[in-house]
């Protein structure tokens, strides 16, 4: 089935209320054609997301945040609320990505609670995973990948709720990408246990590819089976790189 595609950018810890102006930029290419068939997403930090947000108004560029809390409310100093990323003119959250799994020590349990929470509050869940290079060196791409989607994906994952990107940590900022036949069987794996745990709707739940996707080589990645988008760093804070990948869609 060939989903409509999304590509969405992580901003990570880049930007600033100048690089809005890109957000006008890659609105002003996101012409007729690439609207027809691709969705595009960016996701900036979180002192930017209302800015963001109005900066994104009336283009169908949708606005994503990086990271949530768990719970809706308390102490909980420097955390963010679901709700509070919707107020903010959020429509997704990416959770999971192997930075916050890194340098916050997030567990796979912590991931799933957060995706909950966001779904919950009616955002999407971006639920990254990814292995890293010891993990591929040592033949465990796979079983490590499995169990990521197996723990880290809420149960109540639906196509609407739900996007996984896969990104192979050793990927992400490195210039370095899998062959399109090891993509083409990471992402053949994550359907087929989305489908064992979620049913067949499931089927209909987008898996992005990310991990140093350019202009230059996003056609080959997203004409990969499965491969419904591109979760995109560095390339996203510029509008010609972006669209440039986008038009992978063209
Ligand atoms: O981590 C990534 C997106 O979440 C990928 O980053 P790069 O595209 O910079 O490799």
């Amino acid at each position: 089935m060939a989903l409509r595609p999304l590509v969405a950018g992580n901003w990570k810890m880049n930007g600033s209320k100048k690089a809005l102006e890109e957000i006008g930029a890659m609105a002003e290419g996101y012409d007729a054609t690439l609207r027809g068939k691709v969705d595009l997403m960016i996701c900036p930090p979180a002192t930017l997301l209302q800015l963001a947000a109005t900066s994104a108004l009336g283009t169908r560029i949708a606005i994503g945040a990086q990271d949530c809390h768990t719970e809706t409310t308390g102490a909980f100093t420097g955390d963010i609320a679901p709700d509070m990323l919707v107020e903010s003119g959020a429509t997704a959250v990416i959770v999971g990505h192997s930075e916050r799994r890194q340098y916050h020590a997030e567990t796979d349990a912590l991931v799933a609670a957060k995706a909950f929470a966001a779904i919950r509050a009616g955002l999407t869940a971006i639920v990254c995973v990814g292995e890293t290079r010891a993990e591929r060196e040592a033949g465990k791409t796979l079983a490590v990948v499995g169990r990521q989607v197996q723990r880290s994906v809420p149960e109540d994952a639906t196509p609407e709720a739900v996007v996984v990107a896969y990104e192979p940590v050793w990927a992400i900022g490195t210039g370095l990408t899998p062959t399109a036949a090891d993509v083409a069987e990471v992402h053949a794996l994550i359907r087929k246990k989305l489908i064992q745990r979620h049913g067949k709707q499931a089927a209909g739940i987008r898996i992005l590819y990310g991990g140093s996707v350019k202009p230059s080589n996003a056609k080959e990645l997203m004409a990969v089976a499965n491969v419904d988008g591109a979760l995109v760093g560095g390339a996203s804070l510029k509008a010609a790189d972006f669209l440039g990948i986008a038009a992978a869609y063209r």
